[in-house]
């Protein structure tokens, strides 16, 4: 479920325009159109009140490298051929992810072509915000301008938000042999580092990954790069750790259905072949789903409470898939003498499910008491006829 709006161009004349939008020391996320100066529905947050801040992701990279099919590929469910027919983007366009309570953030997907760091644009309003930045760096071209565009971006962004997660996005690696991919790896991340030791900034750390839509590795740098943003991340491992030890099973997924980013694992390590075959369960239960599962007219994706899925492989695993909520399904992997007792599974299961909604509840409860605070800072700030006063 995804909502996309875009800014007005940034490029050439319009690029003041986004300067005016941002133009304030406080967060965005507060304000109501009208006060921060921007047109109407551009950055639309209705409610003055809302205390819910998205954690901010931003793909940048040079022109072409791949950073608008990435974003429709993953969120959009476009089909890697057709993205040789994206054209270039000339606009920041933001788009809104919030497929659960737990997946749900903003992405910002930059044109190549900007000169981000022109003066009259104001690049520490959006730094400020960010959770992530993902550089993305075309591994089938020239990368010596990247790195260095990288390098300006990362210290950039670093002195005005030094919590950023640097994400690095060595792209388009389906066109490499294994032992270029590891050998253009390597040479990157020394590159990039050596220019950030030559600077004196060692500390700024940069996460790579290996990445190509035709694949299932941008998907599982995806989730990589989400599941740092979730809080309750060490939570939801700790409960899949509970669950798969005491029920028999290897290996267990928490996966948000519709992006199928998985946002949390147990601790054992992931195998990208244990991914693919999640991701191609997904596929089945919501293709049969929707051929087999709809009674009439109704509409959207046909995953509910009665959703669940059993395939036996043939090398003695089985595959159990289990709705969770409306957006997240939990995937295990188990052998088949351990499904035998799947009375004990689905038992601990509904305790692991019980225990989500809990995680759920708590974030829902801080959600509203910060709601509550600020509507009552709101109306401190409020004369009785309604008129706003600004605090000095
Ligand atoms: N081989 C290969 N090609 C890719 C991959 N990802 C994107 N491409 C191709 O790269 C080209 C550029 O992709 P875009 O997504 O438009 O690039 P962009 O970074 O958004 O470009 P701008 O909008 O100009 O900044 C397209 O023809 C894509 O099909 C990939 O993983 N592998």
């Amino acid at each position: 479920m995804t909502s996309e709006r875009k800014y007005n161009g940034v490029d050439g004349e319009n690029e003041a325009l986004l300067f005016d939008y941002f133009d304030d020391d406080d967060d965005f996320d507060t304000f109501e159109d009208g006060d921060c100066g921007c047109e109407e529905g551009v950055l639309g947050f209705s409610d003055p009140f809302s205390s819910e801040v998205k954690p901010r992701i931003l793909l940048m990279g040079l022109r072409r490298s791949g950073k608008s099919s990435i974003q429709k590929v993953v969120f959009h469910k476009m089909s890697p051929n057709e993205t040789l027919f994206l054209e270039s983007t000339n606009k920041i366009c933001r788009e809104d992810v919030s497929n659960s309570s737990f997946v749900s953030f903003q992405i910002w997907d930059f044109p190549g072509q900007i000169d981000f760091f022109d003066p009259t644009f104001d690049y520490e309003m959006i730094f400020r915000g960010t959770g992530a930045l993902i550089f993305v760096i075309d591994s089938q071209d020239d990368y010596v301008e990247a790195l260095s565009r990288l390098h300006l971006t990362v210290t950039r962004a670093y002195k005005v938000n030094p919590d950023i997660n640097f994400e690095v996005f060595i792209h388009k690696v389906d066109g490499l042999s294994d032992d270029h991919k590891i050998e253009k790896q390597r040479d990157i991340h020394k590159r990039a580092n050596d220019d950030l030791a030559d600077a004196g900034l060692e500390r700024i750390h940069l996460s790579f990954y290996l990445t190509s839509i035709y694949d299932h590795s941008i998907f599982e740098a995806f989730s990589k790069v989400v599941q740092k943003l979730i809080p309750q991340l060490p939570t939801l491992e700790n409960l899949l750790n509970i669950f798969i030890s005491n029920s028999g099973i290897e290996k267990a997924f928490l996966f948000d259905v519709v992006s199928k980013i998985y946002i949390a694992t147990d601790s054992s390590p992931v195998d990208m072949q244990t991914y693919e075959l999640c991701c191609d369960m997904i596929d089945v239960v919501i293709d049969i789903s929707c051929i087999y599962g709809l009674t009439g007219d109704e509409v959207g994706t046909p995953y509910d409470k009665e959703s669940m899925a059993i395939i036996h492989l043939n090398n003695t695993t089985v595959m159990y898939l289990k709705e969770v909520t409306k957006f997240l399904a939990l995937v295990c992997f188990l052998r088949e003498e351990s499904f035998e007792r799947k009375g004990l599974i689905d038992y601990n299961f509904h305790c692991f499910k019980k225990a989500i909604e809990e995680v759920f509840d708590v974030r829902l409860k801080v959600q509203r008491s910060r709601k509550l605070l600020s509507q009552r800072r709101w109306s401190r700030q409020t004369v009785p006829n309604g008129t706003q006063v600004h605090p000095h």
